[in-house]
């Protein structure tokens, strides 16, 4: 069992800060379609089997955006109901965000709304997409119109899975547009976090100098800078292939904490 989140390198979020690296989150009722798709695109096959996402999956690729090689990582976890809502740190730093039904369930639709309304509350500003699947199922749908995607100025594609129409072309236009949120961020939280993350490693660079020089540190005040707490505990962790798996066990989830001096 790992104790921390953070000590396991391919869930440490720190590395969303690099340039070369987005992360693409996925979303949507359970059974839409969510991991059969980036199966697709990265394996390039269809194994029609269902089995539902436990917990979360990262699934790691490597894409070319202009003269760039951009490490892309894919996070798809278990729509089930009975999770509620997402664990925020599935929403943490990500850069663009996938959001799938299917058309031949009306109620993984309506569900859209409850998705997006949780995802802008954690990333106001990343690009999204409504991604219709199953279109092989009953190809009549794309003649209707679904006006969610619409309504909220959100690209909108007809997939399928199974077949894999249109999905390298939705995956690749998603993680363009990843890397030119990445590149471009218009989330202020985003700007707020990097001027906070500098403002930490200015004081460190500062205590360090004032260190070789036989000064004393400044006592340090609890809970005066910003700090991030990882989830707690890990219940399981599984490596097979290209992709981890891992489960969280509680509720814990990353925080942020920040007392202003006033508070103290
Ligand atoms: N006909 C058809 N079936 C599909 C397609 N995509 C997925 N399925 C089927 O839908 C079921 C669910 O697919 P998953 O990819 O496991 O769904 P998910 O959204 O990841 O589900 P959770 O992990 O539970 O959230 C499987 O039985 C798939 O075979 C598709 O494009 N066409
Ligand atoms: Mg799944």
């Amino acid at each position: 069992m790992a104790d921390d989140v953070g000590s396991i390198p391919e869930l440490d979020q720190k590395k969303y800060d690099a340039d070369e690296q987005v992360k693409i989150i996925c979303l949507g009722d359970s059974a839409v379609g969510k991991s059969k798709l980036m199966e697709r695109f990265l394996l390039d096959e269809f194994r029609p089997q269902q089995l539902s996402t436990y917990a979360l999956t990262l699934y790691k690729h490597k894409a070319t955006v202009g003269s760039k090689t951009v490490a892309v990582d894919f996070w798809d976890t278990a729509g089930q109901e009975r999770f509620q809502s997402m664990h925020p740190s599935y929403y943490h730093k990500a850069h663009a965000c996938i959001m799938v039904f299917d058309v031949q369930r009306k109620i993984t639709y309506k569900n859209l709304a409850n998705w997006y309304k949780e995802l802008r509350e954690y990333r106001p500003e990343i690009p999204c997409c409504v991604v219709a699947n199953k279109i092989d199922a009953d190809l009549k749908v794309t003649q209707r119109s679904f006006s969610f995607a619409k309504k909220q100025g959100l690209p909108f594609y007809f997939v399928s899975a199974a077949d894999g129409t249109n999905v390298v072309k939705m995956f690749r236009e998603m993680i363009k547009r990843a890397v030119d949120y990445k590149l471009n961020p218009s989330d202020f939280m985003d700007e707020v976090m990097e001027e906070l993350e500098n403002f930490d490693l200015e004081k460190k660079e500062e205590n360090s100098e004032a260190d070789e020089n036989g000064l004393s540190k400044p006592p340090q005040q609890p809970g005066s800078t910003l700090r991030l707490i990882r989830p707690a505990r890990v219940r399981d962790q599984t490596f097979s292939g290209n992709s981890n798996s891992l489960a969280f066990e509680s509720s814990d989830c990353v925080a942020m904490t920040r007392k202003s001096k006033d508070n103290r």
